[in-house]
C-alpha cells in the first residue's frame, strides 16, 4: 500500500505534459535560457508593433508583452532546410546569433555569427517561438570581426567553441552580459539587490588552455567487427546541433601536449577497434612536474618537510618568461614537452587512465591588506595532485589569478557594502569549503585562516585533498568525505566569524543545504558556479528566499515564497556585495561566475548564532 502511494506522488510530482507550444524546459538548461532570450525579443517587437500601430494599445507594459508572446500558439514559419539569408541582430547567453523574420514574430538561431552579420543559414529544427539553424557563411560581415581569425579548421562544424570568430574584448564583454541576464531572469531578484556586474576577468591563455580533453565514439561497425574489418568510426565530438560525432584530429583550445596525446589516443583506438562493442570517451588529462632552480632537487623526491633544499611550498616569486620549449619522444613514443623558465623548468606529459595521477602547479600573489605598509606583493605556489578522472578545473593559466582574487575576497575590505548595509563587524577567521574537490580553495585559501574544513561526496577527492594538505604543508584544514548539506550538521566555528565557499556542480546546490546555510548564517558566502543560471537561482534563495515558480513562469510571475516555514523559523538572509565573472573557457559560450554576500544581521538580537 505505502509502496503505491509512493508511486502516485512520484506520478503526480512529475512535470506535466504541456502543450507544444510551452514545452517544459528543464530549469537552467540552455533551452530554457534561449526561450527566455527570445520572449523578450519578441515581446520588444510586440511593443513597438503596437506603439507604432494606430489601434493598438496605448504603451503596453513589458508584462503584458511578455504574456502575449508567451500564450500564442505558434505556427511554423517556414518549411526547413531550406537555405535563407538572415541579419543577426543580438548575441544570446547561448551563443547563438538571433534574428527575426519578416513580420518580426518569429526568431531564427544562428550560430558562430555576431550581431551585425548577415548571414546565410539553413533552419533545421522548429522550436514553437524559435527555429534552429545550421550556419552556413557569412555573407556580410560584422565590422567587430575584422582582425579575428579563428584557429580551428572544425570552427563552424563542431559544438566545442562559439566565439573563435569574435575579438577577445568581446567575448569578454559579452560574458558580463551573460551573468546580468543570469540574474535578472533566473534570481527573482529586483534590480536594485543585484549589484553592477563587474568586468569578466579574462584567461592568461585564449588558445592552448584546457588541460583535459574528452573526445568520445560511438559503437564501431557491427559488420566490419563481424568480419574482422577495422571501421573506425568518426573520434571527437558533436557537430554543432546534432548528436552525431564528427572526426577531430586535433583541438587548439587544448595544451600542447594534448595535441599530442590526442594523436596517439586517436591511433591506439583505431589499432585496437575490433576490442570495442560500444562507443567510449578518451579521457587525456595533462600533468606536470617542476624543477626548480633553486633547490636541487626534485619536490617528489624530497620529503613532506619543508627543507631549504627542496621546498614544498614554493614561496619565491616565479618567473615564467618562457625561454626555450622542447618536445621529446621517448623510444615507445611517449610524448613529454618541457618548458624552460628563468626560474624552473616543468615537463608535461599525459595520462589516458583515468585512476592515475596528473599534478598541477598553482601561483597564488596577494596584496598586503594595508596599502600604507607599502610591501611587495606575496607569491606562494602550490601544488595540486589527483586522479586524472576526478573534477579538477581545466584552465590552469587562469587559476593563479582567480585563485588570488577568491583570496582577496574572503575577508570584507570595505566598512560598507555597494548596498549600503554593513558586512560582519566579526573578523572573518574560519572557512567552510563546500564541494571542495581535492582541496582547491581549502588549500590556497587557507593561509588567510585559524582553520579551514572541506567537504566532497567524491571519496577520491577528498583522499587527495588531504595528501595536499600534507604536501603543501598546510596544517590548519581538515576535510570530510560527505554530502555537502552535512557540512552543517556540527560545525565547529562561529558563524559570523565564518566564510563559506560554495563550488557545486552545474545543477547548483539543493534546497536542503541552502536552508542549512540560512540557518547556520556564516557571516560571509563566496558562491563560484560553472553554471550561472543555476547559481543565480540559488543565490535569489541566498537572498529573498524566493525561487523561480515553474508553473507560473508563463505568465510572467517568476518570484514565489520558497518555504513559509523558513521565513516562520526567522532563517539568515544575504545580500550581493559583488558579482563577477571569469573566462574559464576561451572562445566557448561558458562562464564561471563569483558572487560575494554578505549576512544581513538580525534586528532583534539573536546572541546565540553569532
Ligand atoms: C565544480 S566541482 C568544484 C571542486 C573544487 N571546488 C575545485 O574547484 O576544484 C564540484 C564538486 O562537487 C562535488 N559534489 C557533487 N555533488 C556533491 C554533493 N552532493 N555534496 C558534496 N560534493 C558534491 C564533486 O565531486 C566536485 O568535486
Amino acid at each position: 500500500m505505502e509502496k503505491k502511494r509512493k508511486l502516485d506522488i512520484q506520478r503526480a510530482e512529475r512535470p506535466r505534459k504541456t502543450p507544444k507550444s510551452v514545452p517544459f524546459l528543464p530549469q537552467g538548461s540552455n533551452d530554457e535560457v534561449i526561450d527566455i532570450e527570445v520572449t523578450e525579443l519578441l515581446s520588444k517587437a510586440s511593443i513597438s508593433e503596437s506603439n507604432g500601430h494606430a489601434n493598438g494599445p496605448e504603451n503596453p507594459s513589458q508584462d503584458d508583452a511578455s504574456v502575449q508572446a508567451s500564450t500564442t500558439k505558434y505556427t511554423k514559419p517556414m518549411e526547413l532546410n531550406q537555405e535563407v539569408e538572415f541579419e543577426i541582430i543580438q548575441l544570446s547567453s547561448t551563443g547563438d546569433g538571433l534574428a527575426y523574420n519578416s513580420t518580426r514574430d518569429h526568431i531564427f538561431a544562428i550560430p558562430f555569427s555576431v550581431p551585425g552579420d548577415r548571414v546565410l543559414a539553413k533552419p533545421f529544427k522548429w522550436q514553437g517561438k524559435f527555429t534552429a539553424c545550421d550556419y552556413i557563411k557569412t555573407i556580410r560581415p560584422s565590422p567587430s570581426r575584422e582582425g579575428v581569425t579563428p584557429k580551428c579548421k572544425y570552427f563552424t562544424k563542431c559544438s566545442g567553441c562559439q566565439f573563435q570568430m569574435m575579438p577577445y574584448d568581446s567575448q569578454l564583454e559579452h560574458k558580463r552580459g551573460i551573468v546580468q541576464r543570469a540574474f535578472k531572469h533566473f534570481s527573482g531578484l529586483k534590480d536594485e539587490q543585484v549589484p553592477e556586474v563587474l568586468p569578466t576577468m579574462g584567461s592568461p591563455l585564449q588558445y592552448g588552455y584546457r588541460t583535459k580533453l574528452s573526445p568520445h565514439f560511438s559503437a564501431p561497425n557491427e559488420y566490419g567487427r563481424q568480419n574482422s574489418r577495422s571501421v573506425v568510426p568518426d573520434i571527437g565530438y558533436n557537430m554543432k546541433g546534432r548528436m552525431r560525432v564528427m572526426d577531430i584530429e586535433s583541438c587548439p583550445i587544448g595544451t600542447d601536449i594534448l595535441q599530442e596525446g590526442l594523436r596517439i589516443e586517436r591511433k591506439r583506438v583505431a589499432d585496437n577497434i575490433q576490442s570495442y562493442k560500444r562507443g567510449a570517451t578518451i579521457l587525456l588529462r595533462e600533468s606536470t612536474q617542476r624543477k626548480y632552480h633553486d633547490a636541487d632537487s626534485t619536490e617528489t623526491s624530497t620529503s613532506n618537510q619543508a627543507s631549504p633544499q627542496g621546498q614544498l611550498v614554493h614561496s619565491n616569486p616565479i618567473d615564467m618568461t618562457l625561454l626555450s620549449e622542447d618536445v621529446h619522444h621517448d623510444d615507445n613514443g611517449t610524448p613529454s614537452i618541457t618548458y624552460s623558465y628563468p626560474t624552473h623548468t616543468d615537463t608535461k606529459t599525459y595520462t589516458s587512465d583515468s585512476g592515475a595521477q596528473a599534478k598541477e602547479y598553482i601561483t597564488t600573489t596577494t596584496t598586503p591588506s594595508n596599502p600604507n605598509e607599502n610591501l611587495p606583493p606575496t607569491t606562494k605556489t602550490y601544488h595540486f595532485s589527483n586522479t586524472a578522472g576526478s573534477f579538477f578545473q581545466n584552465n590552469n593559466s587562469i587559476l593563479g589569478p582567480f585563485t588570488s582574487y577568491m583570496y582577496e575576497q574572503c575577508i570584507p575590505k570595505s566598512k560598507s557594502t555597494n548596498n549600503g548595509s554593513q558586512p560582519s563587524k566579526s573578523p572573518i577567521k574560519y572557512l567552510l569549503d563546500a564541494y571542495s574537490g581535492s582541496g582547491l580553495f581549502t588549500l590556497t585559501l587557507s593561509s588567510h585562516f585559524k582553520s579551514s574544513l572541506g567537504i566532497d561526496i567524491d571519496a577520491r577527492s577528498i583522499s587527495a585533498a588531504r595528501l595536499n594538505a600534507e604536501r603543501n604543508n598546510v596544517n590548519n584544514a581538515g576535510f570530510v568525505d560527505a554530502d555537502a548539506s552535512a557540512l552543517f550538521a556540527d560545525v565547529p566555528y562561529p558563524a559570523a566569524e565564518t566564510v563559506v565557499v560554495i563550488d557545486p556542480p552545474r545543477k547548483g546546490c539543493d534546497k536542503e543545504f541552502l536552508k542549512q546555510l540560512r540557518r547556520f548564517g556564516a557571516g560571509r558566502v563566496i558562491y563560484v558556479s560553472c553554471n550561472v543560471h543555476s547559481q543565480a537561482r540559488d543565490v535569489g534563495i541566498l537572498v529573498n528566499g524566493f525561487h523561480r515558480d515553474e508553473e507560473k513562469r508563463y505568465s510572467g510571475d517568476i518570484a514565489q515564497p520558497l518555504d513559509q516555514q523558513w521565513e516562520e523559523e526567522g532563517l539568515y538572509k544575504y545580500e550581493i556585495e559583488s558579482l563577477r565573472g571569469f573566462d574559464f573557457f576561451p572562445q566557448t559560450g561558458h562562464v564561471e561566475g563569483v558572487c560575494v554576500l554578505n549576512r544581513v544581521e538580525k534586528k532583534m538580537a539573536e546572541g546565540s548564532k553569532a
